[in-house]
Order: structure tokens, then sequence, then C-alpha cells
């Protein structure tokens, strides 16, 4: 079954050309998929897309079989920025989405359909995930005391009580170390496994989208039409970074990027 299934898209901002033109793609449910491409090429756009943040000029956007007319509380978008609220603690932060849910109900729009407030399972989702990801012991603490690794920690935490069944991912990791960013990545494959949570992450790095892809989607400048998909079993091993393939996948994305090899 597929998870997102966008049909003869099309999309450009007002007086500019179109980044997207009848643009075709099915993305299977609980696949991890990066996509990479010049900058300014639509990577961001096609996310927003597909988060129902934009809406397509023409054509349209399935997910789970329902053409998408807005943002659905079942997708989880983490940016860069991780975009936490300063003045509230990590735990207060990880709660956040949750407990605006409250002010909703069950209305399909806000939450999903048939979710209930429990103020118990809540706190104890909020505690796993806070450990999950590493921060127990900073639940007090406010944003501006953790590191940036810390607060994307954070932010992903925030995300997954949600219990998304969708992960849009826009340079998650772009602004950290890379010893910060390879122990994410790491964390983002085994989450997203385990959940089985389908995932779309936007990156510029030919190695993430190697390490994090199954499926690789090559967006291009100008106006994109024909998607261009590379399957990457590489990503589906266990380290995809030492495996053997690892570098011929990474010239193969960028051989399709037009880049010199
Ligand atoms: N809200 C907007 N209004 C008008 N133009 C926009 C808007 N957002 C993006 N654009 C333009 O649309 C094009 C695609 O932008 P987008 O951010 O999707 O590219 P990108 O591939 O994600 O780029 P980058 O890798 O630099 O982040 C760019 O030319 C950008 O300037």
């Amino acid at each position: 079954m597929s998870m997102i299934r966008i049909h003869q898209l099309c999309f450009g901002y007002s007086g500019k050309a179109l980044l997207f033109e009848n643009f075709s793609l099915t993305i299977p449910r609980g696949e991890s998929w990066t996509l990479i491409g010049p900058s300014g090429c639509g990577k961001s756009t096609l996310l927003s897309l597909m988060a129902g943040l934009q809406k397509p000029r023409k054509g349209k956007i399935e997910i789970e079989g329902h053409t998408l007319k807005r943002p659905r509380p079942e997708s989880g978008l983490v940016f860069q920025d991780h975009g936490l609220l300063p003045w509230a603690t990590v735990a207060d932060n990880v709660a956040l989405g949750l407990n605006i849910r409250r002010y909703y109900g069950a209305d399909g729009r806000h939450s999903p359909r048939g979710w209930q407030h429990d103020a118990e399972k809540q706190n104890k989702t909020v505690s796993r995930w806070i450990q999950r990801l590493g921060l127990e012991g900073k639940e007090d603490l406010y944003p501006a005391q953790l590191s940036r690794g810390q607060r994307q920690r954070a932010a992903i935490a925030r995300t997954m009580v949600m219990k998304p069944d969708l992960l849009l991912m826009d340079e998650p990791f772009s602004a950290l170390d890379p010893p910060i960013r390879e122990e994410l990545q790491g964390l983002m494959i085994r989450l997203g496994r385990r959940e089985s949570i389908t995932r779309i992450t936007v990156t510029h790095d030919i190695a993430e989208a190697v390490i994090l892809g199954e499926k690789i989607l090559v967006a291009k400048a100008g106006t994109n039409q024909r998607p261009t998909i590379l399957k990457n079993p590489v990503a589906l091993e266990k380290d995809p970074r030492t495996h053997k393939d690892f570098n011929a996948m990474c010239k193969g994305v960028r051989q399709a990027m037009g880049e010199q090899p």
C-alpha cells in the first residue's frame, strides 16, 4: 500500500517558473526516502507540498489514499532549526503538541480521529521519548542550556510523542557537527524502522542521502517533470557507511545530479 501518491503535480510560486510539472511519484508505506538536488531546485517546496503546507496548482497529493487538503495530524515535521520554545523546559517542549491536542479533541484535523487525552499516558509517553532520545536528566533545562544536538533530539522527541506515521524532515542534521550528525542519523534509522514510519529527508549531502535513503529522489534545477529515483540497497545494510558499495552509490548519486564523479 502506498503512503504518498503524487499525481500529475504542477507547482510554482507566483510569477516564477514551475518547479514541478505533471510530476508523479509513489512512496510505499514504511520506506525511507531522501531528496537531494541543487540549491533552489524545489526540495523544501516538495516537502511542504507533502506536508500540506502548500497546495498544488494542478494535480493532487494523496496520503494513505486521501487527497491532502491541509496538514494532517499524523504527519511529523522536523526542521533544521528545531523551533523549540525558548521559554519552555525540555519536558514542556516535548509535550507541546500533545498539550495542544487537548484543546481540539479528536477532530481529525488537529488530532487523529479516535484520539483521547489521558494525562497519565501522556506523561509516560513524554518520559519514554525523552529517555529514548538520551535526554533523561535534562527535562527541566531550557533550550539555551542544551547543545545543538540535544536541542535537535528534543525536537525529534516532540515530534515522536505524536506517533507520526510519516516523518517529513528538512535538513534535520545539517547544523550539527559530524559525530553528532552520524549519531542522530543512526538514531533516526533505528526509530523509523522500529516504528515503521515512512520517512522523507531533504538533504544536500550526498553521503547522508545514501545513508538514509533506500530510495533517493534526485531533483533537478528548472522544471521537474519525470522523477529520477535511485534504488539504494546500501541504506538497508547494518552500517551503510562502511559497506563496500557505499562509495559507488555516492558516485551514482553525484552522476544523477549531473556533477563530475
Ligand atoms: N514562499 C516562497 N515564495 C516565492 N518563492 C519561493 C518561496 N519559497 C521558495 N521559493 C523559491 O522557490 C525555489 C525553490 O525553493 P526551495 O526552498 O524549495 O528549494 P531547495 O531545493 O529546498 O533549496 P535549498 O537547497 O537552497 O534549501 C527557489 O528559487 C526559491 O527562491
